[in-house]
């Protein structure tokens, strides 16, 4: 059973691959094809050749000019055809890579949530697919290989048929062993590949991190670099040994096959040998026996290291096609719109773990964002605020409970239609090696062509006049990472920004979405030297007058005038209310905020009471 389904796993990434490499390149392909069919027939018709001029030369009169010169062409054409086939193939693997390529991470974005993301086992298989990707090209060169050791291992097999019958049987039975081991090889291959991914992609992080401008400064200053290099290095140890052992056993069973391979031909060139002398075979006869004992086994060498090799490129492939067909992690309407928000998003006695292994983040979130108002989320660290944030983008459905926009179920819309709802600044924004125009206009691509729209954000965020002083204004690239050639002498190339201008970035960001029907702002102001967040608290007060927003924050002085603040603890809403209730309340918010605000007063002169 496993093995059949095991065939028609290779049967699909087979034809998933044949086709996605006809459909980036028919004309490199069918060239190829051709290239391969004379390659293989080459070999067989010089054999033949060579045997008639020596015949003719030996036994007759007849001409030999004829079939000289074609032997002449022959080698001409057995030289100039694997040039030709190696341009063709390398043609048609770009195309084929291109293609892959952009399928590949065309079905990644097909996963709308992040669940996958964080799963080894499909990063694993990613990674394997982009490996695909770079090799897909070239399994029609292994599947050509295996046509052409097919052809010419059946035009010698007809050939050697004519010289010697027992010969032909003792050949083909000695390939069978080959052919086998050679499969096996090549499976064991692909299940090493598989065992040793994991290991890779940590070597990968680990060297990663090595060359990683943003951690250099922690690695140097704790003088960690000879700790994590030891530990890329024994990864890559790891890796080696398993292919190491992977090797040994290849060499060990090809020195085997080389040696049975060597046996029959030395025992079939003692009997042409002895038939010459008997006066059985001609030595027309004696050379076509040795070419064609030699063409069989080039041959079947070629048909088994080619079929070894499909087959282990079609092993990596199913990683491809697995990829490329996985589901998507959330069930999503793929049709369809959201309505502007006219009401109000309610959660539902939510609840939500990351997996059935991790213990409960939200525990029954009973929570309404009313339609215009700007509603604060308060909580300690680990409280699930975050997690809340990314249950209202979708990134992961609710455990259980459910989450309503209008009364609508957010599993009932198409993910892609909600968040062009929304407009959020995140805790983990992210920083773009990017130029700064771009760097904002992320948030709306529209405004790539909008100037005006691009600056306005970045005056509502603090950040225009830093930008318009740049090198090169909004186009400077923000980071040394990358430069132009043209650019290469040029001091002034790429300007990196400290971490509250980044933040200010990320709020421009946001802010560029304009008119969205949900501002979400996760501790966008952590960042910010005190005057900054002054100016952008009191810039996104203006923006959210009359806007439906949902506000995070440590900082109780930035929540203090949202219309209702939300205090999550242990899972839940514990406390809710406006400011001035929740003082008056005297809980959980109360207490925060007094501790909070007794950091801003003066210490007390020594010996003054306290109380
Ligand atoms: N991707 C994840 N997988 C597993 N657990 C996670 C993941 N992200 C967060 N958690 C866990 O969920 C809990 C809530 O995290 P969350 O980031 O929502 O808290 P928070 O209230 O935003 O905290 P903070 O104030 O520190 O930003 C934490 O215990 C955290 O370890």
């Amino acid at each position: 059973m496993r093995g059949r389904a095991h065939l028609r796993g290779l049967a699909a990434a087979g034809a998933e691959a044949g086709a996605l490499v006809w459909r980036s390149a028919p004309g490199g392909v069918s060239g190829y094809l051709l290239i391969t069919l004379a390659e293989a027939t080459v070999p067989i018709a010089t054999a033949w050749l060579m045997k008639t001029v020596l015949d003719r030369v030996t036994m007759t009169d007849d001409p030999v000019a004829g079939p000289a010169a074609a032997l002449v062409a022959a080698g001409l054409a057995a030289a100039a055809l694997p040039g030709i086939g190696t341009y063709l193939r390398d043609q048609a693997g770009r195309a084929a890579g291109v293609l892959a390529t952009d399928r590949l991470f065309a079905a990644t974005e097909r996963q709308v949530g992040l669940r996958r993301f964080e799963d080894p086992g499909f990063l694993d298989r990613l990674r394997l697919a982009q490996e695909a990707t770079a090799t897909a090209g070239y399994l029609v060169d292994a599947l050509c290989g295996t046509a052409r050791g097919a052809l010419s291992l059946t035009g010698f097999l007809v050939s050697l048929l004519v010289v010697s019958p027992p010969m032909t049987g003792l050949v083909l039975l000695a390939a069978v062993p080959a052919l086998v081991a050679e499969l096996l090889l090549s499976r064991s291959r692909a299940a090493m590949q598989w065992a040793t991914e994991r290991t890779h992609r940590r070597e990968y992080f680990y060297s990663g991190l090595l060359t990683d401008v943003e951690a250099a400064t922690e690695i140097r200053l704790f003088g960690v670099g000879a700790f994590l290099r030891a530990r890329m290095m024994s990864e890559r140890e790891r890796g080696n040994r398993a292919e190491q052992r992977m090797s040994r056993r290849e060499l060990a069973v090809q020195g085997g096959l080389t040696a049975l391979s060597g046996a029959v031909a030395g025992g079939g060139l003692w009997w042409a040998i002895a038939a010459a002398r008997r006066g059985t075979l001609s030595a027309g006869d004696v050379t076509m026996f040795v070419a064609a004992v030699a063409g069989v086994q080039t041959a079947l060498n070629l048909l088994t290291s080619s079929i070894a090799t499909a087959h282990g490129r079609l092993l990596v492939f199913t990683h491809y096609v697995a990829v490329t067909r996985a589901e998507p992690d959330l069930p999503s309407a793929v049709e369809g719109d959201a309505p502007p928000l006219r009401g109000c998003v309610e959660f539902q006695d939510v609840w939500f773990r990351y997996s059935d292994d991790h213990p409960w983040v939200l525990r029954g979130v009973d929570l309404t964002i009313p339609h215009g108002r700007a509603v604060a989320l308060v909580g300690l660290n680990g409280a699930g605020k975050s997690t809340l944030v990314k249950l209202l983008c979708r990134m992961y459905d609710p455990t259980r409970g459910r989450i309503l926009w209008d009364g609508v179920d957010l599993r009932d819309m198409p993910p892609r239609a909600l968040r062009e709802r929304i407009s959020a600044v995140f805790q983990d924004h992210m920083n773009y090696d990017m130029t700064a125009r771009e760097n904002i206009a992320l948030g709306d691509l529209r405004a790539l062509d909008r100037p005006d729209a691009v600056r306005g954000a970045a005056v509502r965020a603090g950040i225009h006049d830093k930008l318009a002083g740049m090198p090169h204004g909004y186009d400077t690239l923000l980071t040394r990472m990358f430069f132009s050639e043209a650019d290469k002498e040029d001091a002034e190339t790429g300007v990196v920004p400290s971490g509250g201008q980044w933040q200010r970035l990320a709020l421009a960001r946001a802010f560029v979405r304009d008119g969205r029907d949900l501002m979400i702002l996760d501790e966008p102001s952590s960042g910010l030297d005190p005057e900054a967040e002054h100016e952008v608290h009191a810039q996104m007060r203006l923006h959210r007058s009359g806007r439906t927003s949902l506000l995070i924050s440590h900082r109780l002085s930035a929540v203090r005038d949202a219309d209702l603040i939300a205090i999550l603890d242990g899972g839940r809403v514990a406390e809710l209310g406006s400011h001035e209730t929740l003082l008056a309340a005297g809980g959980r918010y109360a207490r925060l905020f007094r501790l909070q605000a007794a950091g801003y007063q003066e210490a007390p002169p020594p010996g003054e009471d306290v109380g």
